[in-house]
């Protein structure tokens, strides 16, 4: 069979990794559920064709574990839907009808809606699972498994995604490698196909020929960066925010500018709560969030524990605009930061090929195996921060931020490299600054209770706070918010309730 030969030829140890658990996925269906029982859907994209291949060679290996003569072995009996629209290119139309007779499919053509489609086929015909050439990282796959059953509200079959975990360069891999052929438009710079209302050449992979007046594109498969195949396709509207207060664009930035915005942060270690070692980053981060004008209402420590981490996050994203979260980031036992975040959103970790290629340039041969757990993200909700200077993007999940800095230091540095993301995206807002004065006295806590409670209500504007270093030293009374006119007017009012020279101000 010419697709297993040549996989099993090659020397690239990931995509025969692919291809082995895509085929063993396929010969668990197939022994599952009656050649009858099965269908695979068909729509003459990268996706499915590497699908069809998949499952030629998966069928040709499973009836050959079953008799022993080779007759019959090349042909490919598996139902093929295919939902025909009239808004699908021509050339994926022509691709699609090309392919069915080439390999003989049996075709199913169907004109209707997904849905109405589905149902209609499942009456007349004794269909329990449909082969779909699903992979992570297309927003349908979100939450599906290689075996999933169809969701609620769909008619009740299985759906099977031997190639869930194959990514965009796994799939050229192996349709460059088996020379086997595709759809043409991949050629001319289209990385995913949707409509032709939706779908356009993906501009990373424009030729620099504007002055021809005709632009041209290059070969799908030369996109380096395979969590960009989807730019190509009309944006649909994205998920809400963790709250709204977060601004969407640089529009937003600026409206941003007097309205509050809160964060919090949650520190990861149990050495912290053992005592013996101190959280270095919380209180820097609450300077340098002040320092932006956001306000900061929590700073936590939890357990080096997924469902302490989960807990935490789950009660902070929803009640703040950014939640920072620190420790526990790496390959260690006790990582398990982003499993928590994970968690927290309800969806699980999976490989994210471009973030472990920054690990693999930074940890080189360290990096063991197919499946290298550090490069495990939130599925559908992680956006990599990337900047010049981190060797690592930064990984942000909705509106939670983690950050790998273990000291100040690297805190330092992560933090200017967010903020000069802030200035081009929606990352951070920056706010009007807080602004603080400290004022010192001898006078006893008894003596300033009542006039200070006073004060509050005339300021509520303003955060007044009051703390002493000693129980018998002199009482510091901090004075914080956006108006420094407001500031100097809430001292006075003090200074008038008490005899002169009661305060001085201290740095
Ligand atoms: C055979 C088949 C089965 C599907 N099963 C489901 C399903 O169980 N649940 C679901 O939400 N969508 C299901 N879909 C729809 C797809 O998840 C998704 O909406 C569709 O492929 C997106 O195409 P679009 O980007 O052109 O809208 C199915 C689609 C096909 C072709
Ligand atoms: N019109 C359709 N008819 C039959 N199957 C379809 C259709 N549209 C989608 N599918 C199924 O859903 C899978 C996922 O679709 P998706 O568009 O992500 O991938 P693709 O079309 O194969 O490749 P590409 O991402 O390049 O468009 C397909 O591989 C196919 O199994
Ligand atoms: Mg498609």
């Amino acid at each position: 069979m010419e697709i297993d030969k040549a996989i099993r030829e090659s020397d690239d140890r990931r995509l025969k990794t692919k291809y082995e658990n895509a085929i063993y996925v396929i010969q668990r269906a197939l022994a599952l559920y009656s050649i009858e029982e099965v269908a695979f859907s068909f729509n003459g994209g990268k996706d499915s064709t590497v699908l069809l291949h998949l499952l030629r060679a998966g069928y040709f290996l499973y009836k050959g574990e079953q008799s022993c003569s080779e007759e019959g072995l090349n042909e490919f009996p598996i139902r093929t839907i295919y939902f025909e629209s009239p808004s699908a290119f021509p050339e994926i139309n022509s691709f699609t009808y090309d392919t069915a007779s080439t390999y003989g499919l049996q075709m199913d053509i169907i004109r209707l809606d997904f849905k109405s489609g589905l149902e209609a086929l499942l009456k007349s015909k004794p269909i329990r699972a449909i082969f779909l050439g699903v992979r992570i990282g297309d927003p349908t796959a979100v939450g599906q498994e290689q075996f999933s059953p169809s969701s609620p509200g769909w008619p009740p079959f299985m759906r099977v995604n031997p190639i869930l975990d194959w990514s965009y360069r796994d799939v050229w891999a192996f349709l460059l490698k088996c020379k086997v052929q595709y759809c043409s438009l991949y050629d001319h710079g289209y990385t995913s196909i949707g409509s032709i209302y939706d779908t356009t050449p993906n501009a990373l992979l424009s030729n620099d020929n504007s002055s021809s007046g005709r632009e041209t594109f290059r070969p799908a498969y030369l996109l380096s960066d395979g969590r960009l195949e989807r730019a190509g396709r009309a944006k649909r509207i994205s998920p809400v925010r963790g709250s709204s207060a977060v601004s969407n664009g640089p529009d937003n930035v600026g409206s941003h500018k007097n309205s509050m915005l809160t964060a919090s942060a949650i520190a990861v270690g149990d050495e912290i709560l053992f005592g013996t070692f101190g959280d270095q980053l919380g209180p820097t981060l609450c300077r340098k969030l002040h320092s932006i004008g956001w306000s900061v209402l929590q700073t936590t420590v939890v357990r080096n524990e997924v469902d302490s981490v989960a807990e935490e996050v789950e009660r902070q994203k929803s009640v703040n605009d950014m939640v920072f979260i620190y420790g526990g980031v790496g390959p260690l036992h006790s990582d398990v930061t982003l499993s928590g975040v994970a968690k927290a959103f309800g969806v699980r970790l999976a490989p994210d090929e471009e973030f472990e290629e920054y690990l693999r340039h930074l940890i080189g041969d360290q990096c063991t195996g197919d499946r290298n757990e550090m490069a495990q993200l939130p599925e559908g909700i992680t956006e990599l921060l990337h900047h010049e200077k981190l060797p690592v993007p930064l990984i942000k999940c909705q509106n939670v931020i983690v950050l790998t800095a273990t000291n100040v230091t690297e805190l330092d540095e992560q933090w200017e490299c967010l903020n000069q993301l802030s200035g081009s995206s929606s990352l951070l807002s920056m706010l009007e600054p807080y602004v603080s004065k400290y004022l010192t006295t001898q006078l006893s806590d008894v003596e300033t209770a009542h006039p200070l409670a006073k004060l509050c209500l005339e300021f509520p504007d303003l955060y007044i706070g009051c703390y002493r270093k000693s129980r018998y030293g002199s009482l510091m009374i901090s004075f914080k918010g956006k108006d420094q006119v407001r500031i100097q007017s809430a001292m006075e009012a003090l200074f008038r309730k008490f005899h002169p020279g009661a305060f001085s101000e201290a740095k």
